[in-house]
């Protein structure tokens, strides 16, 4: 099938790599023309496994593209795939400007029947509003006859960093609409990926996304907050956790404890549900509560180690991982920039390593940035080590997971480590002189 994609985000440009994987015909759109010319280079723009060996490959095989023309991508498409951001606004609702924005620029271009496809995630009802607004836009055809047109919800759930795979073996594909006609072009988009398809109304569809993430941040947050009240009580979190993954009712993903969750979509989608809840009268308490507990995770270790140093003036202070997860570039809603500002307005001379977020750190933090301490950005996870009176641990990438309590201990001025993830064996850092603090975990 012949499928245009709107947006080369994370979701636009891994969903329409894996069409053109499993054997569709697809042109990528994005208005960014950086983006577009870096893509025609083989180059992706998001740091994401596999991703790039795939563009290859359907590129040689003539089955991928990349402009930015929407006139010519959408003009002919049989389906176009709306997967563009929805960024949070200053009240917490989801900003649909780009939605809108692509969804005039389809109403302007598009010359035959045609299906739209919502990936991006959107509030309850937006589909419906979607279709209404190209309906108002598309101009009147010299023939007379109405073009159809028609807007169903296809939500996307692959994590970062294991995107690709996360598409091509999605544990399910959701698909929202009231239309026979509109599943059935999905049913046969999605009939070479061989998966578990859930057909449900377009609205139910909607809710399901932001209902999935909202489960798991507060999941994340449910942890967190017992975690904090393992510390008082002497217990252990990573012990709970794991007296809890065995019963199959709970399972065991998403129980991890530490500063709370970050990323481009919890952080937002969790606002912008409560939002949706207040518009409508009804308070969501448990979503607003894993946000409240979110909120003050992000910075516990930062006013730990304020309580225990007094002063962070003039010390040399590691920062390890920059990015809100390992296997992304992504520095979007990351605890590593609600951290290093406290540190440098506390006068700390922050060193920062990050296998991946390191150049969009810098962008944000340049080195030598003016103000009470300083930023600089190491080569290697040890060299950020070197003399430091104070670590922080904020993303377990590998190479920050395989340190050793000896690598603090020899490398560090002072061995005091802050671990947000939870990663180290506690008594084996304690046997090693390494003060140890993590989050939820025994004295
Ligand atoms: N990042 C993720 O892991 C996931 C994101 N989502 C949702 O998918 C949506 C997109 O998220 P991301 O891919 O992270 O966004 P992103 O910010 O990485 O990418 C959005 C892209 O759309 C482009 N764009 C904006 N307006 C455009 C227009 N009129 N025409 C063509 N391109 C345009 C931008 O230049 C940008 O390249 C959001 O609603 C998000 O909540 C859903 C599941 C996973
Ligand atoms: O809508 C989205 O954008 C996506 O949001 C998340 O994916 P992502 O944000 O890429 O990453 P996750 O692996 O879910 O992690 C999110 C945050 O939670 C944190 N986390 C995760 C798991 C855990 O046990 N504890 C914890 O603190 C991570 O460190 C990270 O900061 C969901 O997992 C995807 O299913 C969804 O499609």
């Amino acid at each position: 099938m012949r499928i245009s994609v709107a947006g080369t985000g994370y979701v636009g440009l891994v969903a329409g790599v894996c069409f053109a994987e499993r054997g569709h015909q697809v042109t990528c759109v994005d208005q960014d023309q950086a983006k577009v010319d870096m893509l025609e280079a083989g180059r992706a723009p998001i740091h994401e496994e596999g991703l790039e060996a795939l563009m290859r490959a359907n590129r040689e095989a003539g089955r991928l593209s990349y402009t930015t023309d929407h006139r010519g991508a959408y003009g002919n498409a049989e389906a176009i795939f709306i997967g563009v951001g929805t960024p949070e606004l200053p009240d917490g609702s989801a900003d649909l400007s780009h939605i809108a924005q692509v969804a005039r620029q389809i109403a302007e271009s598009i010359r035959q029947d045609c299906l739209v496809v919502v990936k991006s995630t959107v509030p309850v009802g937006t589909n419906h509003k979607v279709e209404q607004f190209i309906h108002d836009f598309l101009p009147a055809r010299a023939d007379g006859r109405k073009l159809r047109v028609e807007v169903a919800s296809n939500p996307e759930f692959l994590a970062q960093g294991t995107a690709v795979r996360d598409t091509l073996q999605a544990a399910r594909v959701v698909i929202g609409t009231d239309s026979a006609w509109a599943e059935g072009i999905l049913q046969r988009i999605y009939a070479p990926f061989g998966l578990p398809v859930v057909s449900v109304s377009r609205r139910s569809a909607e809710m399901v996304k932001y209902a999935a993430n909202n489960f798991l941040a507060l999941k994340i947050s449910y942890m967190n907050d017992i975690a904090n009240l393992c510390e008082r009580v002497g217990a252990d979190i990573l012990e709970v956790a794991e007296g809890m993954r065995h019963d199959r009712r709970i399972g065991g993903h998403f129980l991890g404890a530490g500063i709370g969750y970050g990323g481009s979509c919890f952080p937002k989608d969790t606002k912008a549900l409560e939002h949706l809840g207040r518009q409508h009268n009804y308070r969501l308490r448990t979503v607003q509560a894993a946000i409240d507990v979110n909120e003050d995770q992000r910075t516990l270790l930062f006013r730990k180690a304020r309580n225990r140093l007094i002063s962070f003036r003039g010390l040399k202070v590691a920062v390890l991982g920059l990015t809100f997860k390992p296997g992304t570039d992504d520095l979007r809603g990351a605890p590593a920039l609600s951290n290093i500002p406290l540190l440098l307005e506390q006068g700390a001379l922050v060193t920062a390593y990050d296998p991946a977020g390191q150049e969009r750190c810098r962008a944000l933090h340049p080195e030598g940035e003016e103000g009470e301490g300083g930023i600089r950005y190491a080569n290697s996870v040890r060299e950020a080590l070197e003399g430091a009176g104070a670590c922080f641990v904020f993303t377990e990438w590998p190479e920050i997971l395989s340190l050793s309590p000896q690598d603090f201990k020899q490398r560090m001025r002072t061995p005091l480590v802050y671990d947000g993830r939870n990663i180290y064996d506690r008594l084996a850092m304690l046997e090693a002189g390494v003060e140890y603090h993590a989050v939820g975990r025994r004295p």
